[in-house]
């Protein structure tokens, strides 16, 4: 028998605590609630400065922890969860968020700006309620929420401090105290959930268990049909477009569109706003459920059920438009960096301060400065406390894996690609879309013809690099298992052709490219040793293609006039007989065209081919007798289909 009738509506379900944290483990077992421990390998580190209010990093964070559980579990544990818990604790003090402390030294710097004041402590947690699904992909809703609860220190005084700092009990603890301790020693008082302060809102997630199971009927995530409350209060929802594909282990980026389509919520929680989210199996939509008190949007249906949005302008909608008049300069800024060798420099120099890396990028000091401040708010850089007044900077995890130019997943020649070729493209995009045609021309116009090869070098690194990053979801998306001899169509270096012997230990591919293509790609393959990869000369529209039981279409089709489109695939058809695979690899535009904004930026710039969805790509295949087998939704940097030809 338990206290709160809500908890055991979770009986017999997979629950799983998706954290290391010993106080939130007592806190939801002293509930009576049963479930598993996966703590959270999400590691965090989102940019703070993104947010526009602190229980937003800590939502994020939670929503974070809780995903990276969900999507391992049916992986690695062979089992789907059906509830997945994540939270996380930070303490705000003058406008700074405080963490665990990462050493005695950064204990005393937060307990001493605690010292005397009042700070807010917030919690974020979230659920993932969790729906198997037949592939191997995973469908879920999200729920969200933070807690509020504001804490008082007493005047520390040094002894104090420091004899607390040596107790050691700071150091897995945010702000630096456990209040439920010897931390409690230091509290003259507390106003709001005691819990939340120790790590988790015991009394909120309740509520919201109260929501889930007795108010609330979620989505259904085949149909997207409204959420109704069964005792016909209202609700309302906001669904969120977010058709862009969210890389499974990264920050989840929203899209601009929002489509309201929903009701109002009669529940009221206490200090917070509740999010309920729904990201299907393409990681597509979010739905959030507001209380009453922070409404801020009236919605009503026309009669033919079309929703009227008469959105009232809100704080967020500024947020969103600032950050897209900004994002060029934040393209800018990272192209720049990634120019100067900066994330080279801080891999081999961690925590050199801007002085110093003034010197090593031969760049003025004011210059440096700016720029490295820029590269910090972006994430891409982390300031390092060396102890002296000027910080020392060192790469994010992000920038080590992909910005370094040595790195096995650099994408360091793709952004010289965006800078030297694309930047200047887009700056003539009024005049593409005046014109309704390429500017490619006008900037290569500009461009003397010996520097042709250069640039065509250029751009075979900048292609080596971008397929590197794609090539394990494209290699992997599919069992090909029953194929022995692949073509790679276009296949330029060969990173995907290398990928796919590499998981596929029986197969062997031909890279099929121009004789220029494959004169050229020789220092991209001297790593490699394995002859199951070999390259061909050729034009794949006029010359004979190699004779495979598999072809491979990597970022092809998308760039070809609808003509020589319809060419390729009648040759590639003609070359297969009964039962040979095609397997496609493009960025799959969301059905209604409303995403993702990757795809849909890149077509601005295209020369002559045309973005398509997994379904217009299936027509266009089908037409040539292919049979789509299966689509998969990457989250990588392309997606991948795999056909039959009948
Ligand atoms: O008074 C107290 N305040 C805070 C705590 C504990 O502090 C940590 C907060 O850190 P976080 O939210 O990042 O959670 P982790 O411990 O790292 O575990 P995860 O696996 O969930 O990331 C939390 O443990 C609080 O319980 C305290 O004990 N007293």
């Amino acid at each position: 028998m338990v206290l709160n009738p809500v908890i055991s509506k979770l009986s017999g379900k997979l629950v799983v605590l998706a954290s290391s944290s010993p106080r939130r483990l007592e806190i939801l077992r002293n509930a009576g609630l049963r479930f598993e421990v996966v703590p959270s390998w999400f590691k965090e580190t989102l940019k703070k400065g993104l947010f526009k209010a602190p229980h937003e990093y800590a939502v994020e964070t939670a929503k974070q922890k809780a995903l990276e559980v969900a999507r391992r579990m049916p992986i690695k544990h062979l089992k789907t969860p059906d509830m997945v818990i994540g939270a996380d604790t930070i303490v705000t003090v003058d406008g700074m968020i405080l963490e665990k402390p990462v050493d005695k030294q950064d204990a005393y710097r937060m307990l001493s700006s605690l010292s005397g004041k009042e700070h807010s402590v917030f919690t974020g947690v979230a659920i993932v309620l969790c729906h198997e699904k037949d592939d191997d992909e995973l469908d879920y809703q999200m729920i969200d929420f933070y807690e509020e609860t504001k804490v008082k220190f007493a005047d520390l005084s040094q002894d104090m401090l420091w004899e607390y700092i040596n107790s050691g009990e700071p150091m897995d603890k945010a702000g630096g105290y456990g209040i439920q301790a010897l931390g409690g020693m230091l509290v003259e008082y507390v106003h709001g959930d005691f819990l939340n302060v120790v790590g988790f809102p015991l009394n909120h997630f309740c509520k919201q268990l109260d929501v889930i199971y007795n108010h609330c009927s979620f989505v259904n995530p085949e149909t997207t049909e409204s959420v109704y409350d069964r005792h016909s209060s209202p609700i309302l929802i906001e669904q969120k477009d977010t058709s862009t594909s969210i890389p499974r282990h990264s920050s989840p980026s929203a899209s601009p569109l929002h489509k309201v389509c929903q009701r109002r919520c009669a529940y009221k929680c206490c200090s917070s706003f509740a999010k309920v989210n729904r990201l299907s199996k393409q990681d597509a939509g979010e739905i959030k459920l507001h209380n009453s008190e922070t409404t801020m949007l009236s919605v009503m249906r026309s009669g033919d059920g079309a929703v009227i949005d008469q959105t009232e302008p809100k704080k967020g909608d500024l947020g969103l438009i600032c950050e897209l008049m900004d994002g060029f300069k934040a393209s800018k800024a990272l192209f720049t960096a990634s120019k100067f060798g900066l994330f080279d420099v801080l891999h081999k120099k961690p925590g050199l301060d801007a002085e110093q890396i003034a010197q090593e990028i031969k760049a003025s000091v004011k210059g440096t400065e700016t720029l490295l401040e820029a590269c910090v708010s972006l994430g891409l850089l982390k300031t390092r406390d060396t102890g002296c007044p000027k910080p020392g900077f060192e790469n994010t995890d992000e920038a080590s894996c992909f910005l370094r130019s040595d790195s096995h997943f650099s994408l360091h020649a793709y952004i010289q690609h965006c800078n030297d070729t694309l930047w200047p493209v887009f700056a003539h995009l009024e005049s593409a879309v005046r014109e309704g045609t390429s500017q490619h021309g006008k900037v290569k116009s500009s461009t003397e013809i010996c520097q042709v090869i250069i640039l065509q070098l250029r751009f075979m690194h900048a292609m080596h690099s971008s397929a590197k990053v794609a090539a394990t979801a494209v290699a992997t998306a599919f069992d090909l298992s029953s194929y022995k001899t692949a073509c790679d169509v276009g296949g330029c270096t060969g990173a995907i052709a290398y990928e796919l012997i590499k998981i596929h230990p029986d197969l062997s591919v031909a890279v099929l490219d121009l004789p220029a293509v494959v004169e050229m790609s020789a220092p991209f393959q001297r790593q490699h040793t394995d002859k199951r990869v070999t390259f061909k000369a050729g034009d794949f529209l006029k010359d004979e293609l190699p004779k495979a039981d598999l072809y491979v279409l990597v970022r092809i089709l998308h760039d070809l006039t609808d003509e020589k489109l319809h060419i390729l695939l009648r040759r590639i058809s003609d070359a297969c007989t009964p039962g040979c695979g095609l397997l496609l690899s493009e960025i799959f535009l969301d059905e209604n065209r409303s995403g993702p904004s990757r795809g849909l930026l890149q077509a601005l710039s295209m020369s002559e081919g045309k973005q398509r969805s997994a379904a217009e790509y299936s027509r266009l295949l089908k037409g040539h007798g292919f049979i789509t087998a299966q689509v998969k939704h990457t989250n990588s940097l392309l997606d991948a289909m795999l056909c039959t030809k009948a």
